[in-house]
């Protein structure tokens, strides 16, 4: 996931939590071109015909590159920490998997600030597939959960997802253009309610509410 640097409230310190904090210039460029590549080898997985002699060698060749990348693991839980133009920091879940940027099985989300919230662009490949040709029911509630607590956190409230309702208006396409809108529409005491919708082609496939409860920075 992207974000771009439109200042944002004041978000907590990570670091307050307890949690591991990394910045970008922790992360080497060869990461991101390995995710996408794990990113497209998992929808090759998911796809190929290839022989049970092809099949081996690529098990084997995997099974060996798994090894190699294991043998020095992140801590979970890692944030990954990005200066924001106007001196304060944005934070996100590192291996997130609607939108971490070390998470092959996170679909390419660009996520946005917008006057109201925030905007996210998504194509989501064949890997996400629910009914046939179409995304999964699950993946679009997991989209809708990321970009709602998102508008909650740009607001400067981050908080957990306590409910979370979801009306499917139209199928969600594969293979296609998506956009995600999401804003907060009002607070009480720690409650932080917020909307947002999915569209393919302006059309809404997917609408979603949640409440998310503010997390209380410790001490
Ligand atoms: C660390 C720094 C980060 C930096 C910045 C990172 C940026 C980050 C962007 C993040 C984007 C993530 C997007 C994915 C978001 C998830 O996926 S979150 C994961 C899924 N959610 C969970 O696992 C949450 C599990 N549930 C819980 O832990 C607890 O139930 C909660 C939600 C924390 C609430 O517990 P609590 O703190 O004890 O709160 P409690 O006093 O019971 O209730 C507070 C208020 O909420 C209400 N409430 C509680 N539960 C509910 C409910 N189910 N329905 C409606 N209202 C409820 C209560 O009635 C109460 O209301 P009032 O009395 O004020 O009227």
């Amino acid at each position: 996931m992207s974000v771009d640097a439109a200042p944002v409230s004041e978000l907590p310190d990570p670091r307050d939590f307890g949690l591991p904090v990394v910045t970008e210039d922790d992360l080497p460029d060869e990461l991101g071109t390995l995710v996408a590549r794990v990113h497209d080898l998992v929808d090759a997985v998911a796809h190929t015909e290839a022989g049970s002699a092809e099949l081996a060698q690529a098990s084997a060749t995997v099974h060996e590159l798994t090894e190699r990348l294991n043998v020095k693991r992140r801590d979970i839980g890692a944030m990954l920490e990005r200066p924001r133009s106007d001196g304060g920091a944005d934070y996100e879940t590192l291996t997130n998997v609607v939108s971490g940027r070390s998470n092959p099985a996170a679909p390419p989300l660009v996520l946005e600030h917008t006057d109201d919230g925030v905007r996210a662009r998504v194509t989501l490949n064949g890997t996400y597939q629910g009914p046939p040709g179409l995304a999964h029911g699950g993946w679009v509630a997991a989209m809708l959960d990321q970009v709602l607590g998102s508008a909650s956190a740009a607001a400067g409230m981050v908080g957990l997802t306590a409910n979370l309702d979801v009306n499917y208006r139209n199928p969600t396409p594969l293979n296609a253009p998506l956009e995600l809108t999401a804003r907060v529409t009002g607070t009480e005491r720690r409650k932080v309610f917020v909307s947002a919708e999915i569209r393919h082609n302006g059309e809404v496939t997917a609408e979603g509410t949640a409440v998310m409860v503010r997390l209380d920075v410790p001490g």
